[in-house]
């Protein structure tokens, strides 16, 4: 196999734009990357953005691949996968499901059987080299097809693997949504400054550094983020109130509860898409 796989994307959305920004802006290049989805604005974008090729036969873009990557949404994806099932069956390339929930084995159903499928619940900051990504391969994935997913999701952040399938429903929950709760607290964040008197584009600009500062010195510290949050709370001071409000309003709770019904619809996804013949 060549250095760089030819690697065809079935969906042109925000994850797999996200996906492939990343990739041509870590070493992969646009030669070797396929995608395919109905001719509308995102398969447009996504050949006028990156250059990539693009068609709307996604036999035809799978025919292509060293490795598939299945990006359109889980209730479209039993159709996807048994259209192209019979060109897969004779080119047996890594099929990589980025969906929620469907499992590796209901995948696999739809691509006729027998086939090497793995599964990468991704996040959207691939786009930027700072994604995480928990990663899982059913039996029929080689060793050298696993460093070749890998590759690609390490290319663009963090890749994890994890040993069993059903701990990917926790890595949708934290990671592959993360994205989503961190904005929700930037948005809220930016409304508070704002109703405050801050003008719009200073309350962002210091929200969005303050959370990346954050994080950056979660990443590089020998602490754990209690005690992280600890160095900022002087006694007696002004982060204290606000974090006594965080706690008495019931924060870790709302985290705990929006967590569990992340994973639980995650399940949900899976046991439903599994009955969908
Ligand atoms: N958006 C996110 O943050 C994340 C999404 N995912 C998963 O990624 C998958 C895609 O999600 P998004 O990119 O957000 O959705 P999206 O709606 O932005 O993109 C879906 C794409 O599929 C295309 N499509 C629809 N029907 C098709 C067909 N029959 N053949 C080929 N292409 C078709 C659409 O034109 C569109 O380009 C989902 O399964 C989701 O669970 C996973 C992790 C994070
Ligand atoms: O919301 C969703 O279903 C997908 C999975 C993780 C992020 N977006």
């Amino acid at each position: 196999m060549s250095k760089t796989p030819t690697i065809s994307f079935i969906g042109a959305g925000n994850m797999a734009s996200a996906i492939i920004g990343g990739m041509l802006e870590h070493g992969y290049e646009a030669d070797n990357i396929w995608v395919s989805a109905p001719d509308d604005g995102h398969l447009q974008s996504v050949r006028k953005q990156f250059g990539v090729s693009v068609t709307t036969d996604n036999r035809h873009c799978a025919q292509q691949a060293d490795m598939v990557i299945l990006a359109v949404k889980p209730q479209v994806m039993a159709d996807v996968c048994r259209d192209i099932a019979p060109m897969v069956q004779n080119t047996r390339p890594l099929m990589v499901s980025i969906a929620a929930g469907l499992t590796a084995e209901t995948l696999d159903e739809w691509l006729g059987g027998g086939l090497p499928v793995a599964r990468v619940m991704p996040n959207t900051p691939s786009l930027v080299g700072k994604g995480a990504a928990g990663l899982y391969a059913n039996d029929q994935v080689s060793d050298e097809q696993k460093t070749m997913v890998q590759s690609v999701f390490d290319s663009i952040g963090t890749a994890v693997w994890v040993e069993e399938e059903n701990l990917l429903h926790g890595v949708t929950a934290l990671s592959g949504c993360g994205p989503a709760y961190f904005f929700l607290i930037l948005e809220a964040l930016e409304d508070a400054a704002k109703n405050a008197g801050m003008a719009d584009d200073t309350a962002r600009t210091l929200a969005i550094q303050t959370m990346a500062g954050a994080a950056e010195m979660a990443a590089r510290s020998e602490h754990d983020p209690a005690q992280l949050k600890q160095n900022v709370m002087s006694p007696g001071g002004v982060t204290e109130r606000a974090i006594h409000a965080f706690e008495d309003g019931g924060l870790r709770d709302l985290i705990q509860k929006a967590y569990s019904t992340a994973f639980k619809r995650s399940e949900e996804m899976a046991e439903q898409l599994a009955g969908k013949q």
